[in-house]
């Protein structure tokens, strides 16, 4: 079966610097692939290529067998391409619920509102919204925060809200953007439970940028590296932690230094 999403040697320019030079890997359907790397690597401007948002300047993305190189950040996302961001898609003086309904109503012509138009009068459309809505609470576990405005809730409840509308949009990829960014110990390992239970579930293929790198090597199927721009090295998590120039570009270690580095790897040391 083809890869469900193929980055085609992919070089991005911004005047002299090259943010992104000739990359290339794919995502299986159902897989949980990290793009990780050091501050500058490249990986935003991966995320930004793949929804959209950033033109390569050379080099293709294909979708599903399809060419989604050209295509505007919206139509990306109603092929089912969705990009949670840091915080920035709640609405702080709504509910918890009013959140969701926003972000339902937003994406009024992708395949979940499809579903729903086809239903025969507005007020079928309203309760399968509302069910939907308490599905995607319940998923995330802020169901008893339903009524609750969004500027109350905790940090972590708030990245937990951000996900449920990126889940809104029945996404075929769900893109995150470092979901575990403030995140203590507990919430992150909720969070790796919930990233598991998405792909196994409801068969959502998940990219991450994490910068936590306990979260990074518990959830993740395969980890792309990246660093100055580059794919330095990808593989499954054993692997990729001891790879020496992952090390290296992570702490900055000599080639001679013993291998014991990669286990305090932290991509902001
Ligand atoms: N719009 C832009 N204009 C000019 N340079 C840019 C632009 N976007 C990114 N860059 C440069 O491209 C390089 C890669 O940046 P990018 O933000 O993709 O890295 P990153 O891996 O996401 O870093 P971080 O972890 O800090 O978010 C950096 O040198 C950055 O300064």
């Amino acid at each position: 079966m083809p890869a469900l999403l193929a980055i085609d040697n992919v070089t991005r320019m911004f005047g002299g610097v090259v943010a992104a030079r000739d990359i290339a890997f794919e995502l299986q359907r159902g897989e949980i692939v990290s793009l990780i790397g050091p501050n500058g690597a490249g990986k935003t401007t991966l995320f930004n290529i793949i929804t959209g948002f950033v033109k390569p300047s050379s080099g293709r993305v294909h979708f599903d067998g399809a060419d989604i190189t050209n295509l505007k950040p919206q139509q990306v996302a109603q092929r089912g391409i969705v990009r949670t961001f840091q915080i920035t898609n709640v609405f702080s003086g709504l509910t918890v619920g009013e959140n969701l309904r926003a972000a339902q109503y937003l994406r009024l012509t992708g395949p979940f509102w499809r579903t729903m138009l086809g239903l025969s009068d507005a007020r079928d459309r309203q309760e399968a919204a509302d069910r939907d809505a308490a599905e995607l609470l319940r998923v995330v576990g802020l169901e008893h925060l339903r009524d609750e405005t969004a500027r109350n809730l905790a940090y972590g409840q708030l990245r937990l809200l951000e996900i449920a509308i990126g889940l809104a949009a029945s996404p075929k990829i769900l893109l995150l953007d470092e979901p575990a960014a403030g995140l203590n110990s507990e919430e992150s390992a909720r969070l790796v439970e919930l990233l598991r239970w998405l792909c196994r579930e409801r068969g959502i293929t998940l990219l991450l940028v994490e910068h936590d790198m306990s979260v990074v090597m518990s959830v993740s199927d395969r980890i792309v590296v990246m660093n100055f721009g580059q794919k330095i090295a990808e593989g499954v998590p054993e692997v990729v932690k001891q790879d020496r120039r992952v090390i290296e570009a992570y702490l900055g270690a000599s080639l001679d230094e013993d291998d014991g580095a990669a286990n305090g790897m932290n991509a902001d040391a």
